[in-house]
């Protein structure tokens, strides 16, 4: 047999997978084997226990999923033969596993304190300067919320502005939402990512240049969104303090965190005022980083490390725990069952927690950035299905909008439902969460047991009577699989863990698709087009080398643009 290495999805163990899939699916029926199997939630769910940094708590339920024990064996199995936990262990050692680039795949390391025990890669370089950059990080952000770092004008600063993109900006977008219960409230923090001008824009109007500090987020330092964003702050900043004589006072007002120390200082911010990290940093896995510093300054320097030590001790699970026991595996394991043998497409992601509402818009880059590849490490051409699409909003939101065509629609859609058992707004003696939760419970129930005809024509009566149209729209075929999770509080360790436990089930999806989960050179083409595209706006004669809808399309713009 071959493995992806031939481009085909062809481990022994797939032969097996989809030998189960031809002649178990549709045995597989979810009413049917809880009914046959009271043990099935305490067979097929799981509690994880932190054993490093503070308590963390977490509940994988994944019995509301299309499996029985012989289907996850083998799932398991195909992950043995992928070779998952000689490249998991190889991405801690610190070799170059992201191969197109030559590069070592570190994010653990940024969450590893010494008394971890994983001894993370000491060699690579950098990794021995991780501890360094957290002390400044620390001291720093102590240092504005505290008040003692003053801008120009003695005041201290209130408003912090995160200039930056995709995993520099949608990490502190979402840890900050997520831990809003942690948060300085008096000291307020905007996100400008968008290079529509419209984004720094209206962030500026909120913001008083003496008393603001504009943090500028970029692993390469060179991303046109971000630097033009920068830019046009810093020339607000020096028009209000003064104009050009006022370029001194730009190193009490912004900040570095990148990778690319000469364009830092290229752009007029003062080395000592730079935050460094690696290029074994990917950007989608760089919260942990200096890229946390917009978190530790909103949540405070013991908040962001309890983050990290939440994120390490699922570190420490992942490379500890045999496959049966290991959360990210099991996870994966489940999902490449979904997406290469039921031939699902997306992942819905659904946390019953408004803090989490932009877990599902941070994870569509973590996995869609990783695993949406066509072509494997060998450079071939794959046959098979690769990552999913992610997609999902926080509940109960989502029922009154997509729910419906995930009950009832064509397609089969897998879905990760998360929810705290306690919240952090305990309002009307609970009264909202326990309303929040009884969703929580009751949709995965909906999903996976649906209603039957019989038991519709029952609750109909008279109505249901020659109005079969009526009565067939209220069935619900069931049979649709969920994941639970959950979790005492979302503590910032509880939010370590679990972002933690999603970036290492991407990690396993990718070795056994045999792909790169750590590039993005989809994302380049587009860029390289409208970087050729920008230099052409001016007049309709310059519009040339394009197809007639691209040229129609400039050629409308360039008549009715009003500068
Ligand atoms: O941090 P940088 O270098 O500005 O990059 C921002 C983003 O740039 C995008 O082009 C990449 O696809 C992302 O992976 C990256 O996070």
């Amino acid at each position: 047999m071959t493995s992806p290495a031939s481009g085909k999805f062809m481990y022994t163990t797939n032969l097996t997978l989809q030998n189960l899939y031809d002649t178990t699916r549709e045995s597989i029926v979810l009413k049917e084997l809880f009914a046959s199997d009271p043990q099935r939630f305490a067979k097929f769910s799981k509690e994880y226990n932190s054993t490093y940094g503070p308590p963390v708590q977490i509940l994988l339920d994944l019995s509301k999923n299309l499996i029985t024990e012989p289907v996850l064996g083998a799932l398991l199995q195909l992950v043995r033969e992928a070779g998952v936990e000689k490249v998991r262990d190889a991405m801690f050692a610190g070799e170059h596993i992201n191969t197109s680039e030559d590069r070592a795949v570190l994010h653990v390391a940024l969450r590893n304190f010494t008394d971890g025990g994983l001894s993370i890669a000491p060699n690579e370089a950098g990794v021995n300067e991780v501890d360094g950059v957290r002390a400044h990080m620390k001291e720093f952000s102590e240092a504005v919320r505290s008040g003692a770092w003053k801008g120009y004008t003695g005041k201290p600063i209130d408003t912090i502005v995160n200039i930056g993109i995709g995993g520099s900006d949608l990490g502190p977008v979402m840890v900050t939402e997520a831990l809003k219960p942690y948060a300085k409230r008096d000291l307020k923090a905007h996100f400008v990512s968008n290079i529509d001008g419209t984004h720094i824009a209206e962030t500026l109007r909120e913001c008083n240049h003496e008393t603001t500090l504009f943090i500028i987020a970029s692993k390469t330092f060179t991303t046109q969104e971000t630097i033009t964003n920068a830019e046009t702050a810093r020339s607000w900043f020096l028009q209000a303090a003064g104009g050009a004589s006022a370029q001194s006072h730009i190193a009490k007002h912004f900040v570095a965190l990148s990778t690319n120390t000469k364009a830092v200082t290229a752009f007029g911010i003062d080395a000592k005022n730079m935050f460094q990290f690696w290029d074994w940093v990917g950007g989608r896995y760089s919260l942990w980083s200096a890229i946390g510093l917009s978190i530790a300054l909103v949540i405070g320097w013991d908040n962001f490390e309890d983050l990290l030590k939440g994120a390490h001790g699922m570190d420490k699970h992942f490379k500890e725990t045999p496959l049966e026991q290991n959360l990210p595996v099991l996870m994966a394991a489940i999902g490449i069952w979904y997406n290469d043998f039921y031939g699902a497409q997306t992942l819905a992601l659904l946390p019953y927690d408004q803090y989490l509402h932009k877990f599902a818009d941070y994870f569509q880059q973590g996995d869609m950035e990783s695993n949406g590849k066509s072509i494997t490490k060998g450079g071939h051409k794959v046959d098979y299905q690769t990552g999913p699409i992610i997609w999902g909003a926080s509940g109960t939101n989502g029922q009154h909008s997509f729910y419906q065509l995930v009950h009832q629609g064509t397609k089969l859609i897998p879905t990760d439902f998360l929810a705290p058992a306690t919240t952090h707004n305990p309002i009307e003696h609970s009264k909202h969460h326990r309303i929040l939760l009884s969703n929580f419970f009751a949709q995965p129930e909906a999903l996976a047991f649906g209603k039957t005809e019989e038991e519709v024509r029952k609750e109909l009566g008279k109505e249901g009577e020659g109005n079969e149209a009526l009565v067939k729209s209220k069935v619900f075929a069931g049979n649709r699989p969920s994941t639970s999770i959950m979790f005492p509080l979302l503590t910032p360790a509880v939010l370590g863990a679990l972002i933690a436990l999603y970036e290492h089930k991407i990690f396993v999806q990718g070795v056994v698709w045999g792909i790169n989960s750590f590039d993005q050179m989809g994302v380049e083409l587009g860029k390289v087009l409208a970087k050729k595209i920008l230099a052409q706006l001016e007049k309709p004669t310059d519009v040339v080398g394009h197809d007639s809808s691209t040229t129609g399309l400039i050629h409308y713009y360039q008549k009715h643009r009003k500068e």
